[in-house]
């Protein structure tokens, strides 16, 4: 149930609701984000439902968030395996599962979506939702690269509609770019804000831009160690090298590409392309049109730039 401090708003118009305190939330998608997403918040308390389109996806899903979780625990609860043991059955117990969203969004305080990067799925999923969902509660995507007011076009609830922009792994990346679009309300930022916080994540604040923050110097970057790559000028393993050790960075750039997926890579770039065709640092790369076109995604096709 949520808490509000002011009054609870079951109308079309919800300017009467403050900040909402979101304790139970659906989260949409039970892939490599949503489980993520879905495991830290019910590690932090909340009581999450997690939707997926299957119930053997959804198996999947727990068993991820399972075997995360001992690798958490081996190091948190590092000299009282009991102790470790108890938290992980104690985290499992705020997840439920369910591959109907309809019914799974009936009491929630937050809906927040982790599905394929596809605009109109997300849109058709949301439209359906706002007929569903409870006046208060807040929608919001964790899309890598569209616009959160296009996906909020589908909906009637411009104002509870924002960005929960996470990081892979989740369990392990401590930021939440947290996305207003013109319409969101500072009631529903503050909302998406608290709840990071909420969760053990620090948030940024961020418009509603191509890429917020991080994609939007990470997706370039890449692009860019590609290219030098493709011109002749460094290996692969050089260029890692060289941005581990000379910039600090966990991983190099081809390792993070096979790390992320090159097909998600290349949807991104592909599409800001189309909406910027001019711009330089959005061109395409032939070597990862091929690798992508080969079914060469990384480290879930078992190659990508590397085997
Ligand atoms: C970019 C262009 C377009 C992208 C578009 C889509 C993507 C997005 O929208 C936004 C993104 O997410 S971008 C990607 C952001 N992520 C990164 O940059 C990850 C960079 N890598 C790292 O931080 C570390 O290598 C990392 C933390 C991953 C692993 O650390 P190490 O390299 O040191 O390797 P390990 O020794 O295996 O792990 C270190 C400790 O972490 C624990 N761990 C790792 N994964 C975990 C997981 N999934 N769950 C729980 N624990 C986990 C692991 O247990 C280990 O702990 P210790 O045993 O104590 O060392
Ligand atoms: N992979 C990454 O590193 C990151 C991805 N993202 C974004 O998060 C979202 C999810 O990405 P991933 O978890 O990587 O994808 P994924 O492919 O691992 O998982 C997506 C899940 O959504 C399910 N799904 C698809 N349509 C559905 C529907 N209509 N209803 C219910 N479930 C549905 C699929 O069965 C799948 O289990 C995307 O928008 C992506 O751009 C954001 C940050 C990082």
């Amino acid at each position: 149930m949520a808490f509000f401090t002011h009054q609870i708003c079951r109308g079309f118009s919800c300017s009467a609701v403050r900040n909402v305190v979101i304790k139970q939330l659906t989260i949409i998608g039970g892939g490599l984000m949503g489980a993520g997403i879905a495991q830290v918040a019910a590690s932090t308390g909340h009581s999450v439902k997690l939707v997926d389109t299957s119930d053997d996806i959804l198996k999947k899903s727990v068993k991820g968030i399972e075997g995360s979780l001992k690798r958490v625990v081996k190091k948190k609860f590092a000299d009282k395996p009991e102790a470790g043991e108890e938290f992980i059955q104690k985290v499992l117990q705020n997840v439920s599962t369910s591959t109907d969203a309809g019914s799974a969004v009936q009491d929630s305080d937050l809906v927040l979506e982790a599905i394929v990067e596809n605009l109109k799925i997300k849109q058709d999923l949301f439209g359906r939702l706002d007929k569903l969902a409870p006046a208060h509660t807040i929608f919001a995507s964790n899309t890598s690269s569209l616009p959160i007011s296009d996906i909020a076009s589908s909906t009637s609830r411009l104002d509870r509609f924002g960005g929960l922009h996470f990081f892979n792994p989740v369990p392990m990346m401590k930021l939440v770019e947290v996305i207003a679009t013109s319409a969101t309300s500072q009631e529903t930022f503050d909302s998406l804000l608290n709840f990071s916080k909420a969760m053990g994540k620090v948030p940024v604040s961020c418009k509603d831009t191509p890429g917020f923050l991080v994609n939007r110097l990470l997706v370039p970057y890449m692009m860019e160690a590609i290219r030098l790559h493709e011109r002749g000028h460094g290996s692969k393993e050089d260029i890692d090298i060289a941005m581990k050790l000379g910039a600090g960075y966990p991983m190099g750039p081809f390792e993070l590409a096979d790390y992320v997926g090159l097909d998600t890579i290349k949807f991104i770039v592909d599409g800001w392309n189309a909406k910027d065709p001019g711009n330089p640092l959005f061109a395409q790369s032939e070597l990862l049109n091929k690798l992508v076109a080969e079914g060469k995604c990384g480290k879930k096709t078992g190659e990508g730039f590397y085997k």
